[in-house]
Formats: C-alpha cells, sequence, structure tokens
C-alpha cells in the first residue's frame, strides 16, 4: 500500500521507529517495527531517536518516561483510555490518606502522574503474582475493578479498588450469554478472556491473561480453534503471529459496536504518516514525575526476580 510504503521511508529518514499494541488496525500493526502489550511496549530498547506510539495515550507517556533520552510521538493525543481516564492522583491521594498502611498496585493502564503514586505497577499477567507477594492483607488496586476482583479472588486479601467501579468501556460488556453463544456457534473453540472483562466471563473461560499471554497460549496450545474475549483489533495480532490457527472474537462490530475500542480507532496509518512528517504530537513527561514512575516500575520489576 502506497501509504505504508510512505511511512517506511520516513522511519528511515527520521531514524524512527513504530511501536503498536496488539489491538491496533491490521494495516497499523504492518508498520509497526515491535507490536506487543502496553508493558512490553514501554519495557522495549531501541537506539532509534524517535518512537512513534501507535497505541492510546498512557501507554505513549509511559515510553516517554521510560525512554527520556527519546523523542516519543503520540498521532493523537485525544487517544484515550476510559481506564486510566477513571483515576486521577488526587483521588488515589485520598485512598492513600484513608489507608496508610496499604501498598498502592496499579495497573499499567492509569496516566503517568497517577503512576508516579504508586508502589507497583503491574500488567494482568503479574498482577496476582506482586499482591501475592505483598507482606499485607490490604491493598489498593486500580484502576480496573474487574481486574481487581480477579486479584481478590485469585489471592484472597482484601482489594480496596480505587475507584471503585473503574472498566473498560470495552470488555465490561462481556456476559455469561455471550459466552454460550460463541460456545455454541464455535463447538470446537476454547475461550481465552483477558481480565478486564466481568468475573463471570473469567469464570467460564479456559485461559485468562494478558494480550500478549494470548498469543503465548494460542501458539503453544494443542488446540487450532479460539474465542476471544478481549477488543476485536487482537484479532489483527492473532492471525500476524498465529496464522496457522482460527480465531473468533466473543462480540463482533456487527453485534456490537462495543467490540472496537474508539480510541484505539483513533490511530490510523494517516495519522501516523504526519506524526513522522511533522514529528508530532510530542508527549513530554517531566523528570520527577517519570522519575517516581520508572522507581515504582523498577520496584516491581526486583519484587518478581
Ligand atoms: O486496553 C489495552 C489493553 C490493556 O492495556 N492491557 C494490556 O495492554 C496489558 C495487560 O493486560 O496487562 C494488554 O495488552 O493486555
Ligand atoms: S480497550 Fe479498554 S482498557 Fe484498552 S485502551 Fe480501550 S478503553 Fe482502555
Amino acid at each position: 500500500e502506497e501509504l505504508i510504503n510512505e511511512i517506511k521511508k520516513l522511519k528511515k529518514e527520521k531514524n524512527a521507529v513504530i511501536l503498536g499494541h496488539n489491538y491496533m488496525d491490521y494495516s497499523v500493526q504492518l508498520v509497526s517495527d515491535f507490536t506487543g502489550d502496553s508493558y512490553d511496549l514501554a519495557l522495549k530498547k531501541t537506539d532509534a531517536k524517535i518512537i512513534v506510539f501507535a497505541g492510546v495515550y498512557f501507554m505513549a507517556e509511559q515510553a516517554a518516561a521510560l525512554n527520556p533520552d527519546k523523542k516519543v510521538l503520540s498521532p493523537d493525543p485525544n487517544a484515550g483510555c476510559s481506564l486510566s481516564d477513571s483515576l486521577d492522583p488526587e483521588t488515589l491521594k485520598r485512598y492513600k490518606e484513608l489507608y496508610p498502611n496499604a501498598p498502592v498496585v496499579l495497573y499499567v493502564n492509569t496516566s503517568i502522574y497517577t503512576k508516579a503514586l504508586a508502589d507497583y505497577i503491574v500488567t494482568s499477567s503479574t498482577a496476582v503474582k506482586v499482591v501475592k507477594k505483598l507482606n499485607s492483607d490490604v491493598i489498593i488496586f486500580g484502576p480496573d475493578a474487574n481486574l481487581a476482583n480477579y486479584v481478590e479472588r485469585q489471592t484472597g486479601k482484601k482489594i480496596v479498588k480505587v475507584p471503585p467501579n473503574g472498566r473498560c468501556i470495552v470488555h465490561a460488556n462481556y456476559t455469561r450469554q455471550l459466552v454460550e453463544l460463541a460456545r455454541r456457534k464455535y463447538p470446537n473453540a476454547i475461550l481465552m478472556a483477558h481480565p478486564e472483562s466481568p468475573l463471570e466471563v473469567l469464570q467460564a473461560a479456559d485461559f485468562v491473561g494478558s494480550t500478549n499471554q494470548m498469543i503465548q497460549f494460542a501458539k503453544e496450545s494443542k488446540y487450532n480453534e479460539f474465542i476471544v474475549a478481549t477488543e476485536i483489533g487482537m484479532i489483527n495480532a492473532l492471525q500476524l503471529k498465529v496464522p496457522n490457527k482460527k480465531f473468533y472474537p466473543l462480540v463482533t462490530t456487527e453485534s456490537c459496536a462495543c467490540a472496537r475500542c474508539p480510541y484505539m480507532a483513533m490511530i490510523t496509518l494517516e495519522k501516523i504518516k504526519r506524526s513522522l512528517e511533522e514529528e508530532i504530537y510530542e508527549v513530554r513527561v517531566p523528570l520527577e514525575v517519570a522519575q517516581k514512575a520508572k522507581e515504582a516500575f523498577e520496584r516491581t520489576v526486583r519484587l518478581l526476580e
């Protein structure tokens, strides 16, 4: 495609790399140098001068915080996230005053300003492990309420949800009925669910994990067909990375607009090209905020070693 070639040319001229989240449009994943989940993309090491983050804003912020020596560009800074938008630093400060001895464990879907107040930063693949290792029976956890419920059941600890009802506008729509429908439609398929889904869906799932964990599981599984309970862009990532197997979205955009994250959909090839041409929109994180967030990331890595 013409646009893809122009973007590849611009990348070389500018010594830029494109990091793409697993939910990105198919064509965006094709033009990305690395694709993955929000956590490992943030930790990706590259010697490029410019990073164009094909994902939502909190992911670009994270990359900027962890790569202060690089110029990080967001193709559309309005690409937010219902989860990261649901928890601001002021709210978290109030909860820390209410529960002064409870460690603060935040899901990766948060703004860098909120992350700067966290003790630990987790992805859905590390949330349970981290909470289990902490020697406190009360944990402040957020912003996703479904992931918090899942962690509470897996660890038996008291989870103080911050905010009480943070949700992903995509995954929160999944129901048991949708699972039954899909299982009848695809009798040979097994169900993979993202922990941002409601508990009733996770209980019915054969596998629960982050998008990267789903890719790994599908690759290694003896099964060949999978029902995928996560944002529909993930089908692109699975088809690209596990081409010999079949994947069915739990919800299609025909049956519900909620199948596609409106924020992820904002990142288009056109915007990526413009982002490279004009070197916009630069994501800047104040040094002391970046430093605090980096400390929370590093504390988490040490805890898991
Ligand atoms: O909404 C984006 C997905 C959300 O950030 N979760 C991940 O990025 C990381 C995670 O789940 O830990 C994913 O790709 O699964
Ligand atoms: S899919 Fe949900 S969690 Fe992911 S960016 Fe969109 S709103 Fe946020």
